[in-house]
């Protein structure tokens, strides 16, 4: 059975493997989830060639590993046997050294098994990829690595589709990064969760359009394995959404600080305040260099303005603990300025209660390259709920060349993390998904890594991972609105990972209902449609 929503959970390989060992151990045989995993591969087999010739015939090539995935593929072969299609199959490797469920589906195949390089593409409409898949232990080499480029020569010269099983040979399920060589598919059928190789790139382009298919896997099984990784959708994060109540008023949704740069760098503070503003807080504040005010208060509306000079007038305002959320960094300049802001930002709200909401972004980032661990002893002296948005650049500056044995760089920090060795090894990991939960466990903010595929990660191992932000979202200021908009929800009182995850999620919505052509100053103009949608799909609250 196909589903056509989206659950949230992303399994890793092993935890994909431990759901298969669950439910083999509840009963339900390996060899039923293969054939239910190979009749959903022939369902979709025949839709696309359906799809392409209007009719259910044309040469179907299968190419299979030696492991399950090729098992998966000789099921699905049998399957569209039986349903009349024209199926050939190539197998990698020796058919006597198939065992257990594959070497049985093999058994079950009523057709012949060439070896892998004999299986011809000529006239061939759809070629199946079922080499690897959760099982792939290294980079592809050899007849592999050979057959995997075979397919993507054939499929980019003649426009013929592959169609992926499980994920696309030679792309890491776990990582979404490819090992060696990786096919390029049009489609690929997985099971029971996704993985977040499905999401991550270069994984989500390899993959195409990604179906998931229910094969006999109970949902139960999701309680023992307890995913940490999640696909960034309101489900993720609507119970703790601050919808607003009939008898709130703005002195309950919060109070925005936003840090100004100076009179040549305003524009970014602005976006960042009308980020906050339109996801909700109930006041925001720019706090500017003296010098910039004019052109603050000639620009700005619903928007109040304070002066903020040095760190000492940061101070002050923060004094007041009405204002309960603080985004810093959008054009806020210099080093040394921003380092000395953010230090008294941080020093500031001592035990407040709930803790303030920080959003460190851009410029700030900066001022600390070099001294993640600085950073982070800062971050956890503060109380404060931190939440950090780098880029790559911004992320691979303040995280990338730290030297742990320096002598004292860990400071009073290493008995406040686990595991400090593999945490370091983490932070240069091709993975995505470890580097950013690596960066909150070491910093203990939470630590969003934007891109197409937006990581974020809190520091007990949750992540969450986007997977429809459009291309045009990237764009000048974008980032800007973004860390105002978390900002925003902060003020509400969200918690920082789940306000993460929602700005991220939000300024995607928003950026898709615009459509092309957006700018940032579109972002913030274009959320109460996607809160109208928002609120009677998932709060079921007429607006
Ligand atoms: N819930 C599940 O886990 C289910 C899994 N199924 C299928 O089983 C697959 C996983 O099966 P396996 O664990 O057998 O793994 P795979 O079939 O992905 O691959 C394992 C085999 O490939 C070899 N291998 C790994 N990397 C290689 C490389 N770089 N070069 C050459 N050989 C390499 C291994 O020695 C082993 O023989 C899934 O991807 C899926 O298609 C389905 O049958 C049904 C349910
Ligand atoms: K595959």
């Amino acid at each position: 059975m196909m589903t056509s929503y989206d659950p949230l959970e992303l399994l890793t390989t092993a935890e994909m493997s431990a759901a298969d060992r669950l439910t083999i151990a509840s009963g339900a045989p390996g060899s039923y989830l293969m054939a239910q995993a190979g009749a959903a591969v022939a369902l979709e087999a025949e839709h696309m060639l359906g799809r392409a010739l209007g009719r259910r015939t044309g040469r179907i090539a299968i190419f299979c590993g030696p492991g399950n995935n090729g098992g998966d593929g000789f099921a699905a072969a049998e399957r569209l046997l039986a349903r009349g299609c024209q199926v050939e199959v190539g197998l990698l490797g020796p058919l006597e050294k198939l065992t257990g469920d594959a070497a049985l589906a093999a058994k079950a195949w009523r057709g012949p098994v060439s070896p892998i390089e004999a299986l011809s593409l000529d006239g061939v409409e759809l070629a199946i990829d079922a080499l690897f898949g959760a099982g792939l232990a290294r980079g592809l080499d050899g007849l592999a690595r050979e057959t995997v480029l075979r397919l993507n020569d054939w499929s980019a010269a003649t426009g013929r589709p592959v169609l992926a099983v499980d994920v696309p040979s030679g792309l890491d399920g776990s990582s979404g990064q490819v090992q060696g060589v990786a096919v390029k598919a049009k489609t690929t059928v997985t099971f029971f969760r996704r993985k977040p190789g499905h999401l991550l790139l270069p994984g989500r382009v390899l993959c195409g359009e990604t179906i998931l298919a229910q094969i006999g896997i109970s949902d139960e099984v999701l309680a023992l394995i307890a995913p940490r990784a999640m696909a960034n959708k309101p489900g993720l994060w609507s119970r703790v959404f601050p919808v607003p109540r009939v008898d709130g008023h703005k002195y309950t949704r919060g109070h925005a600080l936003i840090l100004s740069g100076g009179l040549a760098r305003t524009g970014a503070a602005r976006l960042a305040a009308r980020g906050a503003l339109r996801a909700g807080a109930g006041l925001v504040t720019v706090a500017t260099p003296a010098e910039a005010l004019a052109v603050h208060a000639g620009a700005l509306t619903a928007i109040m303005t304070l002066v903020c000079d040095d760190p000492n007038d940061l101070s002050k305002i923060l004094e007041d603990r009405r204002k309960n959320a603080v985004v810093a960094g959008p054009g806020l300049g210099g080093a040394a300025h921003a380092k000395a802001l953010v230090r008294a930002l941080l020093q500031s709200g001592g035990a407040m209660s709930p803790p303030r909401g920080i959003v460190l972004d851009a410029d700030v980032l900066t001022s600390f390259s070099g001294d993640a661990f600085g950073l982070a002893q800062e971050i956890r002296a503060s109380g404060a709920n931190v939440v950090l948005t780098p880029h790559e650049g911004e992320f691979a500056r303040l995280f990338g060349d730290i030297d742990p044995h320096r002598e004292g760089s860990w400071g009073d920090l290493q008995p406040q993390v686990d595991a400090p060795d593999a945490l370091l090894l983490a932070l240069s990991s091709a993975s995505k998904l470890e580097r950013v939960r690596a960066a909150s466990a070491l910093t203990g903010a939470v630590v969003l890594l934007k891109g197409p595929d937006t990581v974020v990660a809190a520091p007990d191992g949750r992540a969450s991972i986007a997977d429809d932000l459009p291309p045009w979202l990237a764009t000048a200021g974008s980032g800007d609105v973004l860390a105002g908009m978390i900002g925003g929800l902060l003020a509400q009182g969200t918690p920082a990972f789940e306000a993460a995850s929602a700005g991220v999620w939000l300024h995607g919505a928003a950026a898709r209902h615009f459509g092309p052509g957006l700018i940032a100053e579109d972002i913030p103009e274009s959320l109460p449609a996607v809160f109208r949608t928002l609120y009677e799909s998932f709060f079921a609250q007429q607006v």
